[in-house]
């Protein structure tokens, strides 16, 4: 069957990172988008962000939307507390299926749950069919015309704990200007950006983290 990117970057992870070691996978992903083809993973600038604000939260329940190669899911994992669990929602099953196995190369596979679907059929069903009482963390990295809508929903759904943190990629390029607008008028939560570049480039992007004020 035809390769395709992630199938490109999956042989890079096999070939490069060592089997049980998170770094190495991490380190072979972006070697890989930095010197044979970009990909759209949150990368090592903004990541080592990413990592800052996990490792201070020690969230217990996590939601990723937007798995992509599951790059973000392997950083976002290796820092979790034993116990502790991250969902991740990927809608695109071939992207899902190269995700799974680089999961599993990272050896993060039994702190992840990766389910395939659109996050606006999924996030209702978080309560009773994933037994999700609230979020503690929310990684927003899937389509950027879906972040604002599904925060309503999560909101709706009263999935978030009073100091849950929201973190959201992109929030420059691609862009997502309601989600911001949003988030930074409502008195319902405290958000900070945090300035970096779009991943493996000189281009400006940053991440918008915000805590639920409830
Ligand atoms: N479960 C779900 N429910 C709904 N939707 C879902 C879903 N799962 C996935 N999707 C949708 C697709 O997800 C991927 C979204 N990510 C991006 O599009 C993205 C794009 C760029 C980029 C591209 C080109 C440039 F020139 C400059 C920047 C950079 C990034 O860091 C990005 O994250
Ligand atoms: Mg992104």
């Amino acid at each position: 069957t035809r390769s395709t990117r992630p199938k490109r970057l999956l042989r890079a992870v096999q070939k490069n990172a060592t089997r049980g070691d998170p770094l190495s996978v991490i380190s072979a992903i972006d070697h890989f988008c930095r010197h044979s083809e970009w990909a759209m993973n949150v990368g090592d600038e903004k990541g080592s962000i990413l990592d800052s604000v996990v490792s201070e939260l020690n969230p217990n329940t996590s939601l990723e939307l937007g798995t992509y190669c599951g790059y973000s899911t392997v950083r976002i994992a290796r820092l979790l507390p034993p116990g502790a669990r991250l969902i991740t929602l990927e809608f695109n099953p071939d992207y899902a299926a190269v995700a799974r196995q680089v999961i599993s190369w990272a050896g993060v596979q039994d702190k992840v749950e990766l389910v395939e679907g659109p996050s606006g059929d999924l996030i209702p069903q978080m309560k009773e069919r994933f037994g999700v009482e609230t979020f503690d963390f929310v990684f927003l990295d899937h389509w950027k015309d879906r972040y604002l809508p599904d925060t309503n929903l999560l909101e709706e759904c009263g999935l978030l704990r009073k100091g849950a943190v929201l973190l959201a990629d992109n929030v420059i390029c691609p862009g997502t200007p309601e989600y911001l607008a949003y988030i930074r008028n409502s008195p319902r939560y405290e958000s900070r950006y945090f300035q970096s570049h779009l991943e493996y480039t000189k281009v400006e992007d940053g991440l918008e983290k915000s805590v639920f004020l409830g």
